[in-house]
């Protein structure tokens, strides 16, 4: 089980609602992994209640942090964001400090795997929390890209569309700058035709919104990817 070899994620909210009978088949939708997270009405309790649904599975299940309070034991791994674009220092490196300086002496590192994310719809509700510096260029996206990979050193850049289908155009030129770094690619994929696209292109894609909106079409995705991807 290594992240890096991923190409459709599944991603979870946890404050959203999702019967048994659906999270069953995204379980054994043959996705790579489950990523558990959202930007608001996090809490421990719901965290806590959707990942012990997910114990009788066996598919590499994710916590991804935007809360320090909502960590619990028992995730394959934590995937802890850093918003590049970001004109708060808080959502950069300042909640990571606190919790550093909270957990440091405990924490299992090579659990802990960093996001560089750059958040492009402006819309979405982790841009407005982040205060995310939306309006960007090409260059300045490819920019956050090369910080991420040859200054930060992050396994993984995340470009995140939350809500929207993104610039196919823009996700391939990012895609073009990063070698070592892991392209993730989330936003709007709704579909197994925007699925291929994103597939086409990045990494891993993340599938988030479609689950709770037309769950066929979330499935659908997983095979599209699986004919994608190479
Ligand atoms: C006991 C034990 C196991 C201890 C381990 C402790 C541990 C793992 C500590 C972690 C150490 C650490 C460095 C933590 C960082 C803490 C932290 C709170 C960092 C801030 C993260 C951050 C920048 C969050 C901002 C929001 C964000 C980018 C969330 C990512 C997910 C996301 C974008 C979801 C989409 O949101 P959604 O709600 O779906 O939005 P839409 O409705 O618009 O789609
Ligand atoms: O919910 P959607 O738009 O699919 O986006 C997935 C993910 O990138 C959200 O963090
Ligand atoms: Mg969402």
């Amino acid at each position: 089980m290594d992240f890096k070899t991923w190409q459709h994620v599944f991603k979870l909210d946890p404050a959203k609602q999702i019967t048994d009978e659906h999270l069953d088949r995204i379980c054994k939708s043959r996705t790579d992994a489950i990523l558990i997270g959202g930007s608001d009405h996090v809490t421990l309790e719901n965290i806590l209640h959707l990942t012990e649904r997910l114990h009788q599975y066996t598919l590499p299940v994710v916590l991804e942090v935007s809360i320090i309070d909502s960590v619990i034991p028992g995730f394959d791994y934590y995937f802890i964001p850093t918003v590049l674009n970001s004109d708060n220092p808080q959502w950069i490196k300042g909640l990571h400090h606190e919790a550093i300086r909270e957990y440091g002496e405990i924490l299992d590192w090579d659990e802990l795997v960093p996001e560089g994310y750059c958040i492009l719809n402006a819309e979405c509700k982790a841009a407005k929390l982040t205060q995310a510096q939306t309006n960007l260029t090409t260059e300045d996206v490819i920019a956050y890209a090369r910080l991420a990979e040859h200054f930060f050193r992050l396994p993984i850049f995340y470009l995140e569309y939350s809500g929207m289908f993104g610039d196919m155009e823009l996700v391939k030129k990012v895609k073009n700058v990063l070698t070592e770094t892991r392209l993730f690619y989330g936003g709007g994929i709704d579909s197994a035709t925007t699925a291929k696209k994103a597939a086409a292109i990045a990494d891993t894609v993340v599938v988030g919104n479609v689950i709770y909106e037309n769950i066929e079409k979330a499935i659908e995705t997983v095979q599209a990817v699986a004919e994608t991807a190479d």
